[in-house]
């Protein structure tokens, strides 16, 4: 134990640095408000030139105060004490004084590294680590570490300890928070691999691997801005309530320049959160389906011209439905793009009628004169709009709902069996999440018509998003999203990261495969969490055609930062069931509070869920989440309307993957479990999302 004077003094020590800092923060913050406003006097003097110079200088001013204004709270958190007498502190943001002398090193910066990586067996040149607590601009708390004991001089003086586990029992909000004052060695091991490659991190439950991939996404940006912002850092998370709960954690590190997608929302124009019935999302999202769809691109429009008849200088020319899908048949070999070759069924149709019209011996025909006639005709224009249309993804895979196509698409790739359960699993208008990727797949089958001469930068973009003409609210909302004005349907990432990777199945390793052609990669899973049903094998092909040849770096964490080693003990003998010797991470943090397992008659869940809801609420200061089986959430979240507290969150086993409450009330395990292995392996995930408190209701009948 520290006594309570040292401790002071060395608190009232870290707080005269952090006053200088954020003192010269705040005449920063200035500095960048007054280029701002100097800009705009600009405006008055201008020539073109001047105003473009203006624009840019605007830009970055505001860029610069935008993220001094981001990393206000809690911006100096750790100091290292040096071999040789030198220190220095770390913190969100680099701050250097009037001198360019550095006041706190960016926990990004190679010279930050010793700060999460030196530990006592490797000191790496650190005598003492010190966290430094603060609430707002008052420092409240002081951990140390002693790394080199023999090292330390006589006047050295050690506080505190386990900084770590203090953070960790905190009550957790709606959002995830940002670990970057306690990172631990191997998470910033993994959190600065190369940024090239293909980076993978595994561990269990609660190990850090979202905050790793976050914070990595950071670190990338700061190490290669230039390329990783400019080309844009795509992360991917399973569901949209996930993509919600991690939301805050970039911008919390200064950083709004990633694209975050959950995997229903990557195809611009759809947000799907609906999901499959396991066995169907298996089939959905296995690559037989690829030849399924191309089937379907290759078909004849439902409802379009069966034949076509059109009298030419008072001669019928006609072709019936065989010609037709003749022609079109011919013009789509395997492969063939549907809207890429547009002009040779065109053609094709030119051909069959201009030999039909020789054939009638047509007075004064020529060839030029007759496509061009032809081309001009109102009815031979709406016939082609008709039978050859531009096509969109969405109304190819709406021919999927008609069973009858389904079972022609399907024949010979799916058993008689598969496309009964796929038969009405399609709805047009709401897709699921797997669709999204087939969606996605049809949109690189038909391909695009040849666009339109792409639209050229106006002479009056300055910098990404800023125009000579632009407000100052457009202004800072370029300085805030710094290189994110891309087209919709932007593609090629400079890196992408895949959170909750083994849930990926092969169809949706595509998507992410063409989005990032040119990019590094950052993936991270756990393979004994997925809820895949579908063939292994495929899977790992997929992943690693997505992946490529690029170099891996592989990263494996250890701790399980999350659940109390109680409720960690639960998840684990249910995972045990099915997978004995799985190597499996220890939970740090014992709370003393076994979970509670429940089991009541039907008649009764209800009343029993609701009153252990209530219970959790009151015991707990942060989040509950309700955790069901996908049928039962609608009936779940009804019982719990009436409660109306934003701490509370009903979810389906699906969707808490990756989640995190602070309790959880899981209702009818058993029903997630049905199902075999990868049931176990879903439950395994709902039971290890709580902090603090797990109340499970099973049904006794
Ligand atoms: N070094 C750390 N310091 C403080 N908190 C941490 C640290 N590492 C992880 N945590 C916390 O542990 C919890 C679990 O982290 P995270 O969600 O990243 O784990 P995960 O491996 O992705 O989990 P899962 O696979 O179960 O979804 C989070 O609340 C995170 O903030």
């Amino acid at each position: 134990m520290t006594d309570v004077t040292t401790l002071q003094q060395e608190i009232a020590t870290e707080q005269q640095h952090v006053d200088r800092v954020y003192a010269r923060v705040d005449e920063l913050r200035q500095a960048a408000a007054h280029a701002e406003r100097e800009g705009y006097r600009q405006a008055s003097v201008g020539n073109f030139g001047a105003l473009v110079e203006r624009d840019a200088f605007v830009f970055h001013a505001a860029r610069r105060r935008y993220l001094l204004d981001a990393e206000h709270e809690g911006l100096v958190f750790g100091r290292l004490d040096m071999h040789g007498g030198a220190s220095f502190h770390v913190g969100r943001l680099g701050v250097r004084d009037e001198d360019a002398q550095p006041m706190v090193v960016d926990w990004r910066a190679p010279a930050a590294a010793a700060f999460y990586q030196a530990t006592a067996a490797e000191p790496r040149g650190v005598i003492r680590r010190r966290m430094i607590q603060s609430s707002g601009v008052k420092v409240t708390g002081i951990e140390d570490d002693l790394l080199d004991p023999e090292a330390a001089p006589e006047q050295m003086r050690v506080v505190g300890d386990g900084a770590l586990l203090a953070s960790l029992s905190k009550a957790t909000g709606h959002g995830m928070r940002d670990i970057v004052a306690t990172i631990q060695r191997e998470q910033d091991q993994a959190i600065r691999s190369p940024g090239g490659g293909v980076t993978i991190v595994s561990g269990g439950p609660g190990t850090g691997k979202t905050a790793v991939a976050l914070h990595r996404a950071a670190y990338l940006l700061y190490s290669d801005r230039n390329r990783f912002a400019g080309g844009g850092i795509l992360v991917v998370g399973p569901s949209t309530v996930f993509v919600e709960y991690i939301a805050s954690v970039l911008p919390s590190l200064g950083e709004e320049s990633a694209t975050l997608r959950s995997l229903g929302t990557l195809v611009p124009g759809w947000s799907a959160t609906r999901t499959d019935p396991g066995p169907v999302a298996a089939i959905k999202g296995s690559l037989r389906m690829r030849r399924v769809l191309e089937r379907a691109s290759h078909d004849a429009v439902p409802d379009g011209p069966t034949s076509l008849r059109l009298l030419y200088r008072g001669t019928l020319l006609q072709l019936d439905r065989s010609q037709l899908d003749r022609i079109r048949t011919r013009a789509l070999p395997r492969g063939a793009r549907r809207n890429e070759v547009r002009r040779v069924g065109f053609n094709g149709i030119f051909d069959a009628l201009w030999a039909q019209a020789q054939e009638r011996r047509i007075p004064g025909l020529k060839k030029a004169d007759f496509e061009g006639e032809l081309a001009g005709r109102e009815d031979f224009r709406t016939f082609v709009k008709g039978w050859w249309p531009r096509l969109r993804a969405r109304h190819v895979l709406a021919w999927l709902a008609d069973p009858a196509r389904l079972r022609r698409y399907a024949d010979g790739l799916l058993t008689p069996a598969e496309v009964r359960l796929l038969t009405g699993s399609f709805h047009p208008e709401e897709p699921t999440i797997s669709d999204i990727a087939l969606l996605d797949e049809l949109d690189a089958v038909l391909g695009r018509p040849a666009q339109s001469a792409r639209q050229k930068r106006s002479q009056f973009e300055v910098a990404q998003g800023v125009y000579e003409l632009s407000t100052s609210t457009e202004r800072a909302r370029a300085a805030r999203a710094a290189a994110t004005s891309r087209p919709d349907d932007y593609r090629e990432y400079a890196h992408v990261v895949v959170d909750e990777s083994q849930d990926v199945s092969p169809m949706q390793w595509r998507m992410l495969g063409r989005r990032g052609r040119l990019a590094s990669w950052t993936v991270v899973g756990d393979p004994a969490q997925t809820a895949w049903t579908g063939d292994p094998d495929e899977l790992d092909q997929s992943r690693d055609r997505a992946l490529g040849t690029r170099a891996r770096n592989l990263y494996t964490l250890t701790t399980n930062y999350r659940n109390s080693a109680e409720i960690f003990e639960v998840a684990a003998a249910e995972i045990r069931t099915i997978a004995p010797d799985l190597p499996l991470p220890t939970a740090v943090r014992s709370t003393g509070v076994p979970p509670v397992a429940l089991t009541v008659p039907t008649e009764s869940l209800q009343a029993t869920v609701r009153s252990a809801v209530a219970d959790q609420l009151g015991e707990v200061e942060g989040t509950v989440g309700v955790i069901t089986a996908v049928p039962r959430v609608g009936e779940v979240a009804g019982w719990l309307a009436d409660l109306h507290d934003p701490r509370l969150q009903v979810v389906t086993s699906l969707q808490a993957k990756g989640m995190e409450y602070d309790a959880v009330v899981l209702v009818a395990p058993s029903e997630i479990r049905a199902g075999g292995a990868a049931g176990v392996r879903t439950l395994y995930v709902a039971l290890s999302r709580a902090t603090q408190r797990l109340v499970t209701v099973e049904v006794s009948d």
